[in-house]
């Protein structure tokens, strides 16, 4: 089977990393940066763990810091014209998926002529051109972003969530620290959290999975299942004593881990399903996945339930000798006390009423079924299928 594996050509990790940024950057022969992050991490200073090792080492940083949560083509836009008012040789994307995928879209749109729009690399296009060069330092753990090819820009002309994926969106480096995440709120530790799970559990099963994603899917899951929660408990406790600094690491390389799965075996009907609902209702990306996945894991089990199973095993939850059936049904367990543990809010108490759908479901299940994703599940799922899903998850 000949497989291609794609990923940044330079990955540091370690607590403490980000401060290498500068030798990162002359590794790969750059020393003009344009810093790409959001406005709290300006506003609190946690963007200065960037930039300060920056100075030091005699460079002298731009700073664009208006990325908003789930990035729009606006945004993009605005920070490829800041990119061309200076003289910057690379984008380091600083912060959760939104800055890391505002910088992604930037370089690809930076190396594209003036007046293009993002949308002309939405996916089935792809953007395997040349881009500008991508360094990303990830600050949740998390959407596995820094080590992906793909970005995922909003279009406000029609608040559709598009898919960008090539090699001109894949970051030529990452800084993986996990000390960047102490401030990050319990929601968001356990949204994104479950977000790179359910990357890793996608990858797994997905018909595009080869040698080298499984590799990756199966050390992701080892890492984030024992730790997710130790993880949510550690930021709950806020700091006051002893850090759980190593369930914090582990769910930032399994985070990078299943970024670097998925990347390679795509994801599947999960994904599918929530990228509509964080265009028409914002949900945060990693909540619309949590929400959806005990379910969505439900309805597709029996098509690949050699694969969940396995999962099972590697999560913990079922034991070596345990049948397939049993063990996929205990995954299936497990997925539903991990929310009710990290209490993932129910659709209805996200204002997601199931009387406000009617219009939508039709058009959501269009939408999923053309984002791609669901081509990769096992159970090749129809609209009528997807619709059914959406009403019995917000019931
Ligand atoms: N390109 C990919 O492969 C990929 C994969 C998954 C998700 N995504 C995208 O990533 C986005 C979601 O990213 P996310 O879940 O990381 O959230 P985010 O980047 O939108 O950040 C969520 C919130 O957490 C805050 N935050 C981030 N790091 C923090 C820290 N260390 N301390 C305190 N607050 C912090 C941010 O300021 C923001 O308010 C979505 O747009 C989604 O589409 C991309
Ligand atoms: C192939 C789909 C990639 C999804 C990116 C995270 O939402």
């Amino acid at each position: 089977m000949t497989v291609t594996l794609l990923a940044p050509r330079l990955i540091l990790s370690g607590g403490g990393s980000v401060s290498k940024v500068a030798e990162v950057l002359a590794q790969l022969g750059l020393s003009r940066p344009l810093v790409v992050t959001d406005p709290w991490m300006a506003s609190s200073g946690t963007v200065e763990r960037c930039l300060e090792p920056l100075r030091a080492a005699g460079i002298t940083p731009g700073l664009f810091h208006e990325t908003v949560p789930d990035p729009t083509d606006e945004v993009v836009a605005a920070g490829v014209r800041a990119f061309r008012a200076g003289d910057y040789d690379c984008l380091i994307g600083f912060g959760g998926g939104s800055p890391m995928d505002t910088a992604k879209a930037m370089a690809i749109l930076a190396a594209a002529p003036e007046g293009v729009h993002i949308r002309a690399f939405k996916v089935p296009a792809g953007a395997n051109n040349g881009a500008v060069p991508v360094i990303c330092i990830p600050t949740t753990a998390g959407t596995g972003s820094e080590a992906t090819r793909f970005t995922v820009i909003t279009d406000t002309a029609n608040d559709e969530k598009m898919l960008i994926a090539g090699l001109g969106a894949l970051p030529l480096a990452a800084i993986v620290d996990h000390q960047l995440t102490w401030t990050v709120p319990p929601r968001t530790v356990a949204d994104t959290g479950v977000d790179s799970l359910t990357h890793a559990l996608e990858a797994f099963v997905s018909r595009k999975a080869n040698p080298f994603s499984d590799d990756y899917a199966r050390l992701a899951m080892r890492l984030i299942a024992p730790n997710l929660r130790r993880a949510y408990a550690d930021a709950q406790n806020g700091g006051g004593g002893a850090r759980d600094e190593e369930a914090r690491e582990a769910m930032m390389r399994g985070a990078m881990l299943a970024g670097l799965a998925f990347s390679n075996a795509s994801v599947a009907l999960v994904h599918g399903m929530s990228r509509p609902i964080g265009a028409h209702f914002h949900v945060p990306h990693g909540l619309s996945n949590a929400m959806l996945l005990p379910a969505v894991t439900r309805f597709g089990l029996q098509s690949a339930l050699p694969r969940y199973a396995e999962a099972a095993r590697i999560m913990g939850v079922a034991g070596e000798g345990e049948g397939d059936q049993s063990a996929a049904a205990r995954l299936v367990e497990e997925l539903e006390a991990l929310n009710r543990d990290l209490s993932v809010p129910s659709p209805a108490s996200h204002g997601i009423a199931a009387d406000r759908w009617d219009g939508l479901l039709e058009t959501m299940a269009a939408q999923a079924l053309a984002s791609g994703s669901p081509a990769n599940n096992p159970r090749v799922p129809d609209a009528g299928e997807i619709v059914a899903l959406y009403r019995e998850v917000y019931a």
